[in-house]
Order: C-alpha cells, then structure tokens, then sequence
C-alpha cells in the first residue's frame, strides 16, 4: 500500500471503534477484505505481532506443567452431540462438515467451537490411574463459531484463529479447583507481560461455560469502557467424565470418575493490547511483542553520509546479535514521513544517528512511549536499548493500570450504575440470588460481568433489589 494512500486517515483514539478498525489496517495487522463474514487475513507485520505474543504464551504454560498437542479439527456429530449442556451452548454456533466431494458423509462432522468433544474421547482412552494426573495439555489452533453478534477482527471473529485452549484431569474437584486458580493466575502473567491490568472475576450462574460448575474470567477495560473478555477458566466437575466415561483407579483400587478443567486465550488478547496502549499515532507496541523493536534513522547530508551509515549498519549489527529485532530505515523517505510510519507500526524505540551524534560517539533514541528523547553512548548501546525496553514496558503496564482503576465506579443505586457503566465498569451490592442478579441486569439494561475473584467483605451492605444485607459486590459492565 503507497505511502501515501494512509497518510490521511488515522481518527483521534477517541472515536475508538473508527481507530481501531482504521489501525488494523494501517499498521498492517489485519487485511478485512476477505469475502466471507467473520473471517480475517493477518498480514506479515500483524502475524509477528501474533508469532512474539503466542510466544509468552507459550513459555508461561510450558514452564508451568503444561504439554503442547493436537487434535483434529473435524468432530463427529455422535461425539459433539453428546453433553447436553454444551449442546445447549454452542448448537446455534457450530458449523457442520456434511460431504466429502460428491458423497453424503453418513456423520456429519462439526468444525470445532472448542475441543472438549474432540479432545475427552481420547482422554477416555488415555486416562487408566491417578498416576495418570494432572494432565495439563494444551493447544493453539483455529476454532468456528458461527457468531451472530456483530463480527469485529481480533475480537469477535466466526474463525478464532489463535485460540488457546488448555484441557486438564485432575483425580479430585479439589484440585480442579486449584488448577483454575492456577490458570487464572498464569493468565494474569501473560497479561502482565502484555503490559495489560486485568479485572478477575467469577461469572454469574447463567453466564458460565456451557457444562461447567463454574467459570472464573479476565477482562481488560477497553478505551470505550466496554469490558473485553480475555481470558477464561472453567472448572467441568466431573460432568464430562461421565458423559464421555472418563474414569481413573484410586490408589486403593476403586473406579472413580475424572474432574476437569479447561481454559482459553484468544487473538483478543492482541485486540486488548492494541487497544489499551496504542495513540492518536497509531501503535505503540510492548517492546517483548514489537515486530521490530528499535528502528535507526540515519540522517544523512551530503558531507559525511558514508560513516553515517556505517555506523548505522554497526549498530544494527550489534543490537540484531544481541537479540534485538532492529531495521534500518535509509529510504528517501524524508525524516518527518519516516518517523509518521514507524511511530504507526508502534515500533518501541527511534534510534536517530548523524554526523555530530558521531562526532559525540551517542545516538539519540527517542521512545515511542513518551516521545521523549536521550542520548545513548554507542559503545553501551545494548545495555542502553535493554533498559529503555524495561523502562517503556513498565509505564506502559502502570500508565493502564491507573486508567482501569479510574474506570471502576462504586456504586450504591441502580441509577447511579446506569450511567457510570457509560465510561467503565461499576460495583453494586448484590445478595448473590439468581432473581436479583437478573432483576438488577433488567433495570440497569447491562449484564453484570462477575464476582471479583478478591474484594474486601469488610463491609454489610444491602441487595439494591431485596434490600437483603451482603458483604459481596459484583462488576457491572458493558461488554464486547
Ligand atoms: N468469537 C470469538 N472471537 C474471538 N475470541 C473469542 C470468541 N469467542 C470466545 N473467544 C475467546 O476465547 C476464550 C475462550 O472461549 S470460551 O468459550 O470462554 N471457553 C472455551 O471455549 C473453553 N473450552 C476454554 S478454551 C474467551 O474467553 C474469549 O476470550
């Protein structure tokens, strides 16, 4: 795409939804024009970014226990078909395989929504003995779901195509239950590392993952103060175990049923990083998952224009050894246009080289970040660059971290959460009974998103419905 064809149209990141869209495309992440609803093309640039973020996904689950496998794509409908709480939940959402060139296929096969029906017929077969646990497998595919709600890339796709999802058996509830706490609290690193504050909590009963006992859930507040969801646990007690008789011998003897877990990741979690941290200038990337990390802009006139890039190119030498993923921008491009481009692409650090930078032996690096500017001497430039990755990481996770705490609003009366929930998320009393919570969601005209996984039960306070005394609050929010 010419240069000049995107030079225009960047809305400011208040008119978020415009921003967005126009940033995917901008900045080269995602390609919308595919002809079918739902589905989406990554260009090289936003496949990097997926590639560096898969990435930490993947080292804080492999260094955590967990497996990387792979099953099948396609589930047959006798299998699929088999949990009826999970048949509930996703039967609007399934596409289905029906043939195979001309011929009828005799079981129609589901293109996967999620892989418990795929994954637990095997685990049947692989589950024989407590020595057996935990089993802490996961996998990084593209799942289907027929999505009727308004399709948007990176975060309401009809094809997921970075979904995360970890499978878990565990000998007892007990450390089912420890294993989403776990999950919950690895998620909360990835997001860390992701430079992304999360909001945890524990869905309502009627908000729960199809088939499960319960469902805990990360969610970022996003600029428009809609929650995202990005991230999710769910404890399966032993349901699946006995629809797909998955059964292990106890240490003295017994058959006993499995208990469960599973919990899945998205690309959302790249929507939520473009979106919390990104500008009126486009991008602005957490140095661990930026495409390109450092780029140097030689400036170059006539006199002297050889050493320049001479030490452009020893410099990129040095950083490209030392693991740092680093580009050279010597186009005819004038500064202005370069700096436009690269500050689009969110790249973390500018690193300007001339003649009197030379002269001084520094370069001058200026952070995507805060736009300020310092001079690196060039014998430290590693050490230099290094830290000024650490230093933009951490205001970026902090500079988030005080915008979600400005975007939750305590609250007393259902009014007052009403048009608190227009810029974030508020917090109610709620008794914790099924008809309040609906009764609440009724007049606010907002779901409420969860129990926090930690709040203060300091204080009594009263159900705004049934004026009942409770020490629980919950989030309200409106969400993606
Ligand atoms: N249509 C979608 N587009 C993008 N991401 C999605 C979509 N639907 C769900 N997700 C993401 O995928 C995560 C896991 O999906 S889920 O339905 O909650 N849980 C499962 O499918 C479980 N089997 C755990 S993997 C969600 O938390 C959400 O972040």
């Amino acid at each position: 795409m010419a240069e000049s064809e995107k030079e225009a149209a960047l809305p400011p990141k208040e008119e978020f939804s415009e921003w967005y869209n126009e940033l995917l495309w901008m900045a080269e992440i995602m390609d919308v024009r595919y002809p079918v609803k739902g589905l989406y093309v990554w260009y090289p640039f936003g496949f990097a970014i997926r590639r560096n973020t898969y990435n930490i996904i993947r080292e804080i689950l492999d260094n955590s226990g967990h497996q990387e496998a792979l099953f099948p794509l396609l589930i047959p409908e006798n299998e699929f078909m088999k949990e009826a709480e999970h048949i509930k939940g996703f039967e609007d959402e399934v596409y289905w395989v029906t043939h195979g060139g001309r011929d009828t296929l005799d079981i129609p096969l589901a293109l996967r929504p999620t892989s418990e029906t795929a994954i637990y017929p095997m685990y049947k077969m692989w589950v024989r003995s407590h020595a057996d646990f935990p089993i802490k497998i996961y996998q990084i595919v593209n799942t289907f779901r027929y999505e009727t709600k308004h399709t948007r890339p990176l975060i309401r796709l009809r094809e997921i195509t970075s979904f995360k999802e970890a499978h878990t058996v565990h000998a007892t509830w007990e450390d089912a239950e420890a294993q989403v706490k776990e999950a919950i609290g690895l998620y909360t690193e990835i997001y860390r590392r992701l430079g992304v504050p999360v909001l945890r909590s524990r869905r309502p009963d009627w908000d729960k993952f199809p088939g499960a006992d319960y469902t805990d859930a990360l969610d970022a507040i996003m600029p428009d103060g809609r929650t995202l969801q990005i991230g999710t646990a769910h404890h399966l007690g032993d349901n699946f175990a006995k629809t797909f008789d998955i059964k292990y011998e106890t240490p003295d003897g017994e058959q006993r049923y499995a208990y469960q877990t599973c919990y899945g990741i998205s690309e959302r979690s790249i929507a939520a990083t473009i979106s919390i941290h990104g500008d009126d200038k486009g991008l602005v990337l957490p140095p661990e998952i930026a495409p390109v990390q450092v780029v140097i802009i030689p400036i170059i006139f006539k006199k002297g224009a050889e050493e320049v890039l001479a030490a452009c190119k020893d410099v990129k030498e040095r950083l490209t050894k030392a693991g740092i993923r680093v580009e050279i921008d010597a186009s005819d491009l004038r500064p202005g246009a370069k700096y436009y481009k690269w500050e689009m692409k969110g790249v973390p650090l500018r690193l300007e080289i001339g003649p009197r930078d030379l002269q001084n032996n520094v370069a001058v690096a200026v952070r995507r970040d805060t736009g300020e500017k310092e001079q690196i001497s060039l014998p430290e430039i590693e050490a230099g660059v290094s830290s000024k990755f650490e230093a933009i990481h951490e205001n970026l996770y902090q500079k988030a971290k005080v915008e979600l705490e400005n975007r939750i609003f305590e609250c007393t009366e259902l009014e007052e959460v009403k048009n608190k929930i227009q810029d974030g998320v508020a917090t109610i009393p709620w008794c914790g009974k099924r008809e309040c919570g609906r009764a609440m969601e009724d007049v606010i005209g907002a779901g409420i998103l969860g129990i926090p996984l930690e709040q203060k039960r300091d204080r009594k306070e009263k159900c705004p419905i049934c004026g009942e005394e409770t020490e629980t609050r919950v989030y309200v929010a409106r969400t993606y």
